[in-house]
């Protein structure tokens, strides 16, 4: 992490008017509210439930409370539980918008001892209870297909399910797209520590940012938010990059010839979830590579829209590994989009010529 990157962050109170954390009272928009106002305060509070809902759980799972999906990846009961809880509080603010979430209910419904535990904890940060029925129902009510019109919320109720298995990191995911692009994210991180150079410090951090008004940091107990940049950093061999943990989930060897590319020396930086995207943001880290292990899979778009405007209003840039912006309105997929390549901004021209040789010298090796 470099010290330039650390002091660009000067705390400073939100412009918006705040409103109490108690309850989601924010139905009525002030009349001199910026653009968004009400979504960003409506998802802050959303996030900040399922947060809580999800600390509760960190660390206690038994193996009950895990399931194995249809495509071998794990999901718990604080996933399930999150994503009611999420849906059920956007839906009540926002009738009218659909909800793109990563979870159904399919699996809860042949699992009546998972489903009551599911229940147990939505219910134990809602205000008003919700029955079986209703939380199975708010769960799918993230069915959407996603599209290029109108709006749409996306939710990944918790974004690296391995790390919050782990016991390490995790997010809770929450991004409002319109007419195909990201307006509002919303990132919360309950186990971040809020510097990443003090690790026994203190944890736990919300990344927003709506579209045109920069990107700023809380804590989930204070309403005190912190304006945060990007690392002004321009020589790329001091930088350091970050990667997923999982070796499934991104080319780390690929990703290690690239820092080698680039003069890099400084180790990556593993770490589980959309907390890259927030880390980056505020500076902590300079370059998040996410390469393609499979030519099949398809990036989700719940895993990058929150992540992706944080990172923009901070002042970074975000592409595929073939320069592409990513496409948030072709589905629930980013199914024209290869990877993701995120960076500081003043060093992206020169990462993406190292993504691309390391790529091509890839392709060559496998077609010899
Ligand atoms: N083969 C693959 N390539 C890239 N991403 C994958 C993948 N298989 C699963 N993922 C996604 O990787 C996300 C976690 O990202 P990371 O590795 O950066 O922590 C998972 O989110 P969930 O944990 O919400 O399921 C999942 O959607
Ligand atoms: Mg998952
Ligand atoms: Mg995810
Ligand atoms: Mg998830």
């Amino acid at each position: 992490m470099s010290k330039a990157a650390q002091s660009t962050a000067s705390p400073r109170a939100h412009p918006y008017p705040t409103r109490s954390s108690s309850r989601l009272s924010a139905s009525k928009p002030e009349p001199t509210a910026a653009p968004y106002a009400k979504e960003r305060a409506v998802a802050i509070q959303a996030v900040i439930r399922a947060s809580t809902l999800c600390q509760g759980v960190f660390k206690k799972l038994v193996s009950a409370e895990t399931i194995t999906k249809k495509d071998k990846s794990p999901v718990t009961v604080a996933d399930f539980g999150a994503q009611a809880v999420v849906n059920n509080l956007i839906r009540a603010e926002f009738p009218e918008d659909p909800i793109v979430g990563e979870e159904d209910s399919k699996d809860l419904r042949e699992n009546a001892e998972t489903r009551e535990k599911v229940v147990e904890l939505a219910n134990s940060v809602l205000d008003k209870p919700l029955s079986s029925d209703e939380i199975l129902e708010a769960i799918d009510y993230g069915m959407y297909e996603g599209g290029p019109k109108g709006r749409f919320w996306t939710l990944d109720p918790i974004d690296g399910t391995k790390g919050f298995l782990r016991g390490e990191q995790f997010a809770v995911a929450l991004a409002l797209v319109e007419d195909g692009e990201v307006k509002v994210g919303v990132l919360g991180c309950p186990n971040l520590p809020q510097k990443l150079s003090d690790p026994e410090g203190p944890r736990g951090t919300i990344f927003v940012a709506v579209r045109g008004q920069g990107a700023f940091e809380r804590s989930l107990d204070s309403e005190l938010e912190t304006k945060i940049s990007v690392s002004p950093i321009t020589n790329v061999s001091e930088t350091s990059f970050c990667e997923s943990v999982e070796a499934g989930h991104s080319s780390q060897g690929e990703a290690a010839q690239i820092a080698q590319l680039l003069g890099i020396t400084r180790p990556s930086v593993r770490m589980d979830s959309q907390c890259k995207y927030g880390v980056l943001a505020r500076g902590d880290a300079d370059i998040y590579l996410r390469l393609p292990v499979s030519a099949t899979y398809e990036e989700k778009i719940w895993d990058h829209a929150g992540g992706s405007i944080i990172i923009e209003e901070a002042g970074g840039k975000v592409c595929d590994i073939h320069g592409k912006p990513l496409d948030f309105s072709i589905g629930r997929t980013l199914r024209d989009n290869k990877g993701v390549i995120a960076s500081n901004g003043s060093i992206h021209d020169a990462v993406m010529e190292a993504v691309q040789k390391v790529l091509q010298k890839s392709k060559e090796e496998k077609t010899v």
